[in-house]
């Protein structure tokens, strides 16, 4: 059989293919995603599962007229690679290149920006009722969503609302029984009652008004093409579930789904990961969280833990192994992982709740109406806090110390190693009279010897870590490190102090004035936006006591900064090394 790939520059020439055409293009598209993610690194397992369907679906309907949204779109490389993405796919999550995930500006095929799970019901159902009334009764609406992310709640509010609509839209159940970990819950279950045909309850999705058709062979194009030519007829709401393998054709990637999600670099032709180094290296502080979370629990058993469908990715799986009965994945549910934390801290127990920072996002209402007002002392662990790389602006989570610090009763801080991490770890399950908010970023710390005896620190104090006489460096979290390297760079004699403010609230007011009294000119550095961040809390605390000193904030600014190599990233946002190095040295 000839390529057909690589004439396929749209879904209009993949609408010409034959069944026979359509087969092997399935072949060559499975071959092409895993040689560029074998080198290029990215979200693997998922778009493999949906090679098949990516193609029934760009051949059944009229994309882009006809609307298709990814949720999550993590899955979305095939269908990047098939509509006009081929030739500069290699560029997928590098900085200045596509985004890993669909992006409206990015291209026409792309009808909604996802990122963040479980959005693309309501999106579909704001496209479809704009269509009626804007009087077009024939275009198509279709959302493909997994079994993960349709049992968060946003998605049922979709569905709730669509079923009374009589919206034209399908969604795509795309079921393989994964998260990123496998799937969690009574709708888990119930969907694999559906899938062995054991299931004695009614339809869900028809109880809600959803013409409900499957469940299918996701991995069988003739029959989806023709499944979805049947839909494509009938009015109104419908679901097609899919039975999709995470990984489909190649077989680690089917083996291990939850380590082939994301797995890194690969050999294309075996699927052999690649070596990670073998030299001692600093800990990831997802693990630091993982581990320290059982060495405590271990001795305090009124420690739980609470992930929002992370547990690979936040490290809470260690406390999963380790403690099962008291470590829970509450699947994608952010919102109801703030509140169950709330319901046990009001009942006595010492909740863990790990939330990467953006995903926390959506649980905010939650955390000031459940857990602050109640000054309820629930301990949330914020991964992901500041820039993460690749993943780009739906995934950075810089916004965290600026829409937690104005809220009453929360505590937030951002340690400056995992020493400091474990210490603030230990303290806050000792007891604390309200929340708090430990924020640490993706990757790797800078301690090789981090299980060091814990001890109880004062909260919301800082610390002096360099003395100097004419301009006070304060920074916020590990970013502190890179003043720590560039004052060991610079010849700056005792000019410039440096202090390592590991609480953002409370602020060490008593530090701050002591700051203010002998120097004129103070630096702020943070991962985190400027607006709103750490140094913002500096300058109104400045302000408030009437220091007229010269404030100078790093700290990212008003802008969404896009997806690339994280160190290229904190260029972007000038809060690298180097801009806060060039700053300073024109005052020495
Ligand atoms: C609100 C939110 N929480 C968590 C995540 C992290 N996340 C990315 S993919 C994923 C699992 C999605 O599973 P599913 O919807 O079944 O899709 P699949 O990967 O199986 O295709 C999760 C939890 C996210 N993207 N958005
Ligand atoms: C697609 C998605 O939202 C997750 O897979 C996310 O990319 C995980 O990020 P980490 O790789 O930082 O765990
Ligand atoms: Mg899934």
């Amino acid at each position: 059989m000839k390529a057909i790939l690589e004439h396929i520059d749209s879904p209009k020439d993949l609408r010409t293919l034959n069944p026979e055409e359509l087969t092997h293009l399935a072949f060559e598209l499975r071959q092409f995603i895993i040689d560029i993610v074998s080198a290029k690194e990215g979200h693997l397992g998922a778009s493999l599962g949906v090679v098949e369907l990516t193609i029934a679906l760009h051949y059944t309907f009229n994309t882009p007229t006809d609307k298709l949204i990814w949720d999550v779109g993590h899955q979305a490389y095939g269908h990047k690679i098939l509509t006009g993405r081929k030739a500069i796919f290699d560029t997928n999550r590098q900085f200045g290149g596509i985004s890993g995930f669909p992006k409206m500006e990015e291209s026409e095929y792309d009808a909604f920006g996802t990122g963040h799970s479980s959005t693309s019901i309501s999106a579909l159902l704001g496209m479809a009722l704009a269509a009626r009334l804007q009087g077009n009764f024939t275009r198509q609406h279709i959302a493909v969503i997994g079994d993960a992310s349709i049992a968060s709640g946003m998605a049922f509010e979709g569905l709730n609302h669509a079923g009374v609509t009589n919206a034209n839209i399908l969604v795509v159940l795309n079921d393989n029984a994964m998260g990123i970990d496998p799937s969690v819950g009574a709708l888990k279950k119930y969907l694999t009652n559906v899938k062995t045909g054991t299931a004695k309850e009614e339809n869900i999705f028809e109880c809600l008004n959803f013409h409900y058709s499957g469940p299918v062979d996701g991995h069988n194009l003739p029959l989806l093409i023709s499944e979805l030519e049947r839909l494509k007829k009938i009015e109104g709401p419908k679901l097609l579930h899919v039975i999709t393998i995470k990984g489909k054709g190649l077989k680690k990637a089917e083996e291990n789904q939850v380590v082939y999600h994301a797995p890194g670099k690969f050999n294309k032709q075996t699927g052999e990961l690649e070596k990670s180094s073998t030299n001692a290296q600093p800990p990831k502080f997802q693990d630091v969280f993982g581990r320290t979370l059982v060495e405590l629990a271990l001795k305090n058993d009124k420690i739980v833990g609470l992930t929002p469908a992370m547990p690979t990715g936040s490290s809470m799986k260690f406390m999963m192994d380790a403690l099962p009965e008291r470590a829970y994945d509450v699947g994608i549910a952010e919102q109801h992982a703030v509140t169950i934390a709330a319901g046990m801290a009001a009942d006595g127990l010492i909740p863990f709740c790990n939330i990467y920072s953006t995903f926390l996002q959506r649980a905010y209402d939650q955390v000031i109406h459940d857990v602050a007002l109640q000054n309820l002392p629930v301990i949330f662990c914020l991964d992901r806090a500041g820039l993460v790389g690749e993943d780009g602006p739906t995934h950075h989570g810089v916004y965290d110390i600026a829409y937690l610090r104005c809220i009453p009763h929360l505590m937030v801080c951002s340690p400056l190693n995992e020493i400091e991490l474990r210490n603030i770890m230990y303290t806050a399950q000792l007891g604390l009279h309200g929340p708090i908010a430990i924020r640490y970023p993706r990757g790797r710390g800078s301690i090789v010897n981090w299980q060091q005896p814990m001890k109880k620190v004062a909260l919301g104090k800082g610390q002096q870590l360099r003395k100097g006489n004419h301009i006070a460096i304060l920074s916020t979290g590990p970013i502190g490190n890179n003043v720590i390297e560039l004052l060991n760079e610079i010849d700056s004699g005792s000019k410039i102090a440096h202090y390592n403010f590991p609480f953002i609230k409370p602020l060490d007011k008593e530090l701050l004035k002591d700051i203010f009294q002998n120097f004129d000119h103070i630096i702020t550095l943070e991962d985190g936006a400027a607006i709103g961040g750490f140094g913002s809390a500096v300058l109104d605390f400045a302000n408030n006591i009437e220091m007229n000193k010269i404030i100078k904030i790093f700290g990212i600014p008003d802008v969404f900064i896009p997806h690339g190599p994280t160190l290229e990233l904190y260029k972007e946002a000038g809060i690298d090394k180097m801009s806060v190095k060039k700053y300073v040295q024109q005052f020495l």
